[in-house]
């Protein structure tokens, strides 16, 4: 699914306007239904207290229309108005009236503290103050007014976008609606996705308000959004007739004294992803904790015994995994820098081996391109510097990938894979992989799909998703407290069955 700018949502609305002959009162009509119908749904005629706020612009627009349905189908509904400006829109004004022709009454105006209505504990708030076309930050009574809302222990249900949010660009801290739930239009915002913001949206819900197919198609997006569909999609299914040959070899050079879990984990998740055969290079002292741990694996030891310190080895045709626990001594960075400069196609480089490129960054220009990086943000400084908040880090990944020619993948609560072709936001995952070496796991999971033959980029993007639906699957068993970095790799499999499974067969979310 494409993410979408504000600016790109209004074009897409003035294509669908002009395309589908509809006039833009007749689309926010069809948006305002779609609304009511999900609310509808959930409420099925409540008895409960609905406070309806209105901006003056579209989203207002939307909110007046939601509340007239509403009443219409027996809610209990109060309705306001944010009057903070002249400025009515056009659609505004339109269902200002409409709402009028039922109620008898208009909607009751805001202007000052002294209006803020109680809002109770059993109330449901609908916030459609302002959407998309925020341009500034709230301030005034409305920011205000926008604290009493959050104070207050009622539902808040947000329309579009929780109203202060910027859907794109970065903002100060000027208040904003902490949503609980958001009914989003067409296409996520990006900064649903940003750890700043994410948590102002509540759990939010896409619909599709059936914008200009056409438009959608070619529009250039800010990112896509990686979820099932989009990963159901780039599963390769098995030959029949295959053998172990054709699934590729991994060598994961990996760990070092007391890391050696993670050459453990790195190499057992790409057996676990389906690499047809899995080396590590791991230090000689290493060696029995390797393969009584993972007997699938097999193993090439360095002369270091407690540390990898040189990469000598016979082997060809085979996509190098490496970092996770590898350590930083000086032999160790040399036997890195010969390792990286031996290979003709990508390579995943993670934890470690991404701290050891940090000190020289000159080594870039050996990888081959579309080599895949995959640091937490603590690694990634290394690579890009210091950043100001989500959107300055973004642009300083999307400049590193394009000049390096390498794929960066963001890790965290929604990881972000850059590339020097676009951006993808990846949707599955859980607090619970907050857990050491559940990037060891990543790592092992993206090089496994390389050695299957998926490109690079599909490579990474499929890897980030099942990494993070095994995480979901195994959560329904150990919720977050018991996940850890070996169960997640265990439900590789299960997660791939899962993709395919529908949806009134999953087992509900831990909260
Ligand atoms: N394509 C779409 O996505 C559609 C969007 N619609 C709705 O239209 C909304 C966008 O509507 P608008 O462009 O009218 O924008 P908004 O309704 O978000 O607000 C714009 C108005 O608020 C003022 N304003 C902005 N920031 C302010 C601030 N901090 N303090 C005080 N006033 C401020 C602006 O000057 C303008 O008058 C969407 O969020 C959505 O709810 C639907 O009605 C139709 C289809
Ligand atoms: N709150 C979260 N929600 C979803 N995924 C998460 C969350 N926290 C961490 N993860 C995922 O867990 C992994 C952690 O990787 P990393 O920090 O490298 O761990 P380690 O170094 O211990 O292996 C990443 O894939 C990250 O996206
Ligand atoms: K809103």
């Amino acid at each position: 699914m494409k993410i979408l700018s504000g600016e790109q949502l209004a074009q897409a609305d003035a294509s669908t306007i002009q395309k589908q002959q509809i006039s833009s009162i007749d689309l926010m009509e069809r948006v305002a239904t779609l609304v009511f119908e999900r609310l509808h749904q959930r409420l099925n005629g409540a008895p409960v207290p609905i406070k309806v706020f209105c901006g003056i612009g579209n989203n207002g627009g939307d909110g007046l229309a939601i509340a007239r349905h509403l009443i219409q189908h027996g809610y209990h509904v109060t309705t306001y108005v944010t009057n903070c400006s002249k400025k009515r829109s056009k659609d505004f004004l339109v269902n200002y009236d409409r709402i009028k022709e039922v109620t008898k009454d208009w909607p009751i105006l805001l202007s000052c503290k002294d209006d803020f209505p109680e809002i109770g504990q059993q109330d449901i708030v609908i916030d459609a103050i302002f959407g998309t076309g925020i341009n500034r930050p709230i301030d005034g009574w409305m920011a205000e007014f926008v604290e009493h809302i959050n104070n207050s222990r009622a539902f808040k249900v947000a329309v579009d976008m929780p109203s202060g949010l910027f859907a794109d660009q970065a903002q100060n801290d000027a208040p904003v609606i902490r949503a609980n739930h958001t009914f989003t239009f067409q296409t996520p915002k990006l900064s649903f996705f940003l750890p700043e913001t994410g948590n102002l949206v509540g759990t939010y819900e896409v619909i599709n308000i059936g914008l200009d197919p056409e438009y959608m198609m070619q529009v250039q997006p800010l990112a896509n959004l990686v979820d099932k569909d989009l990963a159901q999609r780039m599963y390769k299914n098995r030959n029949p007739f295959s053998h172990k040959g054709d699934y590729g070899h991994v060598l994961v050079m990996a760990g070092s004294e007391g890391k050696m879990g993670a050459a453990v984990l790195a190499s057992g998740a790409a057996i676990n992803a389906g690499a047809g055969k899995v080396t590590a290079l791991i230090p000689e002292d290493g060696n029995t904790i390797l393969q009584c741990s993972v007997p699938e694996v097999m193993s090439i030891l360095s002369s270091g015994e407690s540390h990898v310190t040189n990469f000598d080895h016979e082997l060809q045709n085979y996509v190098l995994c490496v970092g996770p626990g590898l350590g930083l001594k000086d032999d160790t960075f040399s036997a890195f820098a010969k390792a990286i400069s031996k290979q003709a196609s990508p390579v995943v480089i993670d934890a470690d081996g991404i701290n050891l490129l940090s000190r020289d960054l000159g080594l870039l220009k050996k990888i081959p391109e579309n080599s895949i990086l995959t640091p937490h943000d603590g690694e990634l400084k290394g690579l890009i510097g210091e950043w100001k908040g989500s959107y300055d880090k973004l642009s300083k990944a999307q400049k590193f990938s394009m000049e390096h020619k390498v794929i960066l993948v963001l890790k965290g609560a929604f990881t972000f894979t850059v590339t020097p072709q676009g951006m993808f936001v990846n949707d599955s995952g859980n607090p619970g992989m907050a857990t050491a070496g559940s990037g060891d796991v990543l790592s092992g999971v993206i090089a496994a799909f390389l050695a299957q033959k998926y490109d690079p980029i599909t490579a990474t993007l499929f890897g980030v998703y099942l990494h993070g639906a095994s995480g979901d699957l195994a959560v329904q068993t150990y919720a977050h407290e018991g996940l850890k970095a070996s169960i997640i790799s265990n439900f590789i499999g299960p997660a791939i069955l899962n993709l395919f499974r529908q949806p009134q067969q999953q087992p509900p979310q831990q909260q």
